[in-house]
């Protein structure tokens, strides 16, 4: 029987669905998490009666640790090609979206974690010090590509953008609001319901207007990786395997687990 990594409540009195992330221990994006991701997103940008998204996780503490790393190391090139489309596919449906997207972020959320929250049209992050975000890749000696760059461009700007990649920096909630990272905090047990009511001030905007706006600001970087996805993937494909590179993935996975110890 396949395994379900999300689930999907549609409230159809309203028109919206809430996508929560379901894949303990941490909610690591694999190729099959991104392929249901992609599929459950498609279907609901299909569905007529469907016009907002809150994407929260069910797993305590953790609202993505990011991409799995375990699909990127040790793996043949050909494993590693398919999982960069995955990702890709993740990207372009959520980042393209034409539905309202909102982030509830319950938890900490590193790298494609992160790029998953700044990729919704708005983030409202539970306000509990020790959970983090930020697209932390070159602490793992890894680069993130152009278009997680530019997404986080388009949310936070350039200085900020180039300062918190250069230092693959992690923002405590504080720290992510006044970056603009995200762009409310709230506690724990109001997340959901601030959510919702964020959902229908964005609902009562006419969508056509809203859907023409949205792809004007994001339509730019989205064709740029369509323009090149192939090449995206030859060149994730190529920076991955090498040598260097999966020692670097290596060692942080062993400091994940001696942290852990
Ligand atoms: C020139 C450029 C050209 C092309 C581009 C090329 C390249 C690359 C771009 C790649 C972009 C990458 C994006 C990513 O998302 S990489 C992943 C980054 N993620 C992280 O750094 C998060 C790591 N995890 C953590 O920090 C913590 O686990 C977390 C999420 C804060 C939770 O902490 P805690 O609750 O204490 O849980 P544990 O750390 O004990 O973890 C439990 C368990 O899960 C395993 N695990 C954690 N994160 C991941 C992960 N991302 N993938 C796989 N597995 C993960 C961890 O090892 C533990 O496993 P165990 O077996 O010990 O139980």
């Amino acid at each position: 029987q396949r395994r379900m990594f999300t689930n999907v409540e549609m409230d159809n009195s309203t028109g919206v669905a809430v996508i929560k992330m379901n894949s303990p221990p941490v909610n690591s994006l694999s190729l099959e998490f991104l392929t249901e991701f992609a599929i459950n997103m498609e279907k609901l940008e299909m569905d007529r009666g469907c016009r907002g998204v809150i994407l929260t996780s069910s797993v305590p503490r953790i609202f993505s640790a990011g991409l799995d790393i375990t699909e990127m190391y040790g793996k043949t090139p050909e494993h590693c090609g398919a999982f960069w489309r995955a990702v890709q596919e993740m990207w372009l449906k959520l980042y393209g979206s034409s539905m309202i997207t909102i982030a509830a972020i319950n938890g900490s959320s590193p790298a494609g974690g992160c790029l998953m929250a700044i990729s919704c049209d708005y983030r409202i992050m539970t306000d509990y010090p020790k959970y983090s975000i930020g697209l932390n890749e070159t602490k793992l000696g890894i680069v993130a590509p152009f278009w997680f760059k530019d997404t986080m461009i388009n949310c936070i700007g350039n200085r900020a953008t180039e300062h918190s990649l250069q230092l693959g920096l992690q923002y405590n909630p504080p720290e992510a609001l006044k970056v603009g990272l995200v762009d409310q905090l709230e506690t724990e047990d109001k997340l959901m319901t601030t959510a919702s009511s964020v959902m229908s001030q964005w609902l009562a905007i006419p969508d056509h207007a809203r859907q023409i706006t949205k792809s004007m600001m994001r339509k730019p970087i989205i064709d740029q990786l369509l323009r090149q996805r192939e090449a995206d993937v030859q060149n994730f494909v190529k920076f991955i395997t090498k040598d260097s590179i999966q020692k670097s993935l290596q060692m942080y996975m062993e400091m994940l687990k001696q942290k852990k110890g």
